[in-house]
């Protein structure tokens, strides 16, 4: 096996390092705010995102305001997007089924979904204005039938912005908060004087929104652990150095953490991209955080053969993974861990973050290995129910219930079992031996 790399980004212990620091900064946040409630949240958003305000929810008066100031060319392209997503979450839904069946004669075993009572979506914004996480968190959430869904997002350049707000209050929100990082999912996990606290936090954010979440989870649900954009093209020479060059930039401007990584089996097409990234680094508006993603995180790794790529790629489990090669299908049949897939050079992860449809709140630092992204049915939670219908199941199921209680010691259990034996059993059990 030969798997080479022509680029890498910063040494693992270094990475750690960050996340050490992260998770201390936010222990201690999360307990200001668990002791002294909404002084704390004021606090933390004057320190982080330099802002005051009377109330953090805003009214509807204020929701509508902010709503006339934007475009309606750009209230329609939200609507289409809504649309879309709206679309592929209604049949993920249909595709759930609650189920009864009679497992045994007499015995009726059966799940339902129901949705989480109440949810807390964050709308990321610190460094742009997150307009489609808006769809992706509460929209979903609306579908699934969540009853109370509430939003909180950052205010960008000193302000609610008011493209996101209306993406959010058009995707079904009953409460808008503006506020960001760890004081928005402290408050709405934990509830404050102002806020009642929800079941569950949904959403993706930067690296101390995910920490946030991620210590907050147990205490409420979480969707899984969305941390900063990670992106992967996976290539081979039926595509060219530009393509595969903008689509590693075009997430790494996310921020200055966001992992880019080609791999691909032509030596030809990764160092032509590493040429092309330096091009681009010098006309793109954003390359600032573009240029210290790539220099910190972005990696080339070259390879000899598809199996290899393969290999790599499922190691590896990034959270979009772009994939450009003479046999795009195989990749989909055989890639077992990632966020989610775009196949094909027509396609791209910009589409997917926007308009296509598909959710675009997708696990990081390998959570793909345990976690699709979030949809539809993270806010459905699947609960099993049984029933007992005549009197000969009773008996006869009892009979096995009671010896397997007395197996394990537990003899107040089995007469639960062993009462009802006496009480429904005749002598003739249809199926298991009679209780002694
Ligand atoms: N995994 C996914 O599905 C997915 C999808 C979209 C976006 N993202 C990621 O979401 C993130 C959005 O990040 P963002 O920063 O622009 O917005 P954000 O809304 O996630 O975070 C902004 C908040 O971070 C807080 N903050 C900033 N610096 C801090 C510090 N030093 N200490 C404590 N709090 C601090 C501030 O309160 C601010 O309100 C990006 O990393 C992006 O890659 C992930
Ligand atoms: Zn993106």
């Amino acid at each position: 096996m030969s798997v080479q790399h022509l680029k890498t980004g910063m040494p693992a212990s270094a990475r750690s390092d960050v996340d050490a620091e992260v998770r201390g900064s936010v222990e201690r946040a999360l307990a200001e705010i668990e002791a002294r409630g909404d002084a704390a949240v004021r606090e933390m958003a004057a320190r982080f995102d330099n802002y005051t305000t009377d109330s953090f929810r805003l009214s509807e008066d204020e929701i509508q305001a902010l709503i006339a100031r934007v475009a309606p060319r750009d209230l329609e392209d939200i609507r289409f997007a809504q649309a879309q997503v709206r679309r592929f979450a209604e049949a993920q839904r249909a595709s759930m089924q609650d189920i009864e069946i009679e497992t045994l004669p007499g015995v009726i075993l059966g799940h339902r979904n129901l949705p989480v009572q109440s949810v807390g979506c964050y709308v990321p914004g610190g460094k742009f204005p997150m307009v489609a996480s808006a769809h992706m968190s509460v929209l979903t959430a609306e579908v699934a039938g969540v009853p109370r869904i509430i939003a909180a997002t950052p205010p960008f350049r000193g302000e609610p912005n008011p493209a996101v707000i209306a993406a959010i209050h058009m995707a079904g929100a009953h409460e808008i908060y503006v506020l960001g990082g760890i004081q928005a999912v402290g408050a709405m996990a934990l509830g404050t004087e102002t806020i009642s606290p929800v079941d569950m936090l949904v959403g993706p954010g930067n690296a101390f929104v995910a920490e946030a979440k991620r210590q907050l989870y147990g205490r409420v649900g979480i969707d899984l652990f969305a941390g900063p954009t990670e992106t992967m093209v996976i290539a081979d020479d039926t595509v060219d150095a530009e393509l595969c060059a903008t689509d590693l930039l075009g997430q790494a401007e996310h921020g200055y953490n966001s992992p880019a990584v080609l791999v691909t089996n032509s030596r030809a097409l990764a160092e032509g991209t590493l040429a092309e990234i330096e091009r681009l680094l010098r006309i793109l508006p954003t390359a600032e955080t573009a240029r210290r993603s790539w220099e910190d995180y972005g990696e080339v790794i070259l390879c000899d053969t598809h199996d290899e790529m393969l290999a790599v790629a499922n190691d590896i489990a990034s959270e979009h993974m772009q994939v450009m090669t003479d046999r795009d299908d195989w990749y989909l049949q055989n890639m077992h861990s990632y966020g989610a897939l775009f196949l094909g050079a027509r396609t791209n992860v910009a589409n997917g973050d926007k308009v296509i449809g598909t959710n675009h709140t997708l696990p990081t630092k390998r959570a793909g290995r345990y976690t699709g992204g979030l949809w539809v049915g993270k806010f459905l939670k699947t609960h099993s129910y049984q029933r007992i219908t005549t009197d000969e199941a009773a008996a006869s199921i009892g009979a096995y219930g009671s010896r397997l209680c007395l197996l394990e010691g537990f003899v107040g259990h089995a007469e639960q079992c062993n009462i009802r034996v006496r009480r429904y059993g005749g002598r003739n059990l249809p199926y298991g031996g009679a209780a002694e």
